[in-house]
């Protein structure tokens, strides 16, 4: 298990959420950690930007809502996708990790698993057993966008299932 951290370089007040900020107020300084082997992504000692948005997403507890198996990254390239669907993809290329934090109750028992897949490489066979993860509230969840396929299963229930998603872009350093 890693242990990561990521420290802001920017002041406080000056962060704010709901306003597009200017390329320079959205740098990460540095990430610190400890562990071995060094985490992929993010890499120690490198900089990030912060995100411009973050997406809070509503599930429908009569299992009707679902998300199904992707990657949060596109790495196709336009002869992959054509130039249409490539334009319309930008904003996902950058992507480098993903930050879901969960806003359901503590003791959230309803369905809606996070099913996050082992990362297999072109031709090697796909993990198609995944490793669920409830969505408990205050569950922060941190991964590679690039790497890591995952899935969002039905939840059933009274209350809905909220997720408040971060995408942290691009390499800086
Ligand atoms: O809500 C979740 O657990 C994951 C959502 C997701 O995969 C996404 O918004 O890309
Ligand atoms: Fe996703």
């Amino acid at each position: 298990m890693h242990k990561i951290a990521l420290e802001m370089k920017f002041a406080r007040s000056e962060y704010c959420p709901s306003t597009l900020l200017p390329e320079e107020k959205r740098r990460i300084v540095e990430v610190v950690g400890e562990g071995d082997p060094e985490p992929a992504l993010p890499r120690i000692g490198h900089s990030y930007l912060v995100p411009k948005q973050c997406q809070l997403a509503r599930y429908k507890p009569d299992g009707s809502s679902v998300y199904v198996r992707h990657l949060d990254r596109c790495n196709l390239s336009m002869n992959e996708m054509g130039v249409v669907e490539f334009l319309r993809a930008s904003d996902y290329r950058g992507r480098v990790v993903t930050a879901i934090l969960y806003l359901n109750k503590s003791d959230w028992n309803s369905g809606g698993e996070l099913r996050v897949f082992d990362h297999h490489e072109k031709g090697e066979e796909r993990d198609e057993k995944g490793l669920d993860i409830i969505p408990t509230g205050g569950k922060l969840i941190l991964f590679d966008s690039s790497k890591v396929e995952h899935q969002v299963l039905a939840s059933y229930g009274d209350d809905p299932r909220y997720a408040l998603t971060c995408w942290v872009n691009g390499i800086l350093t």
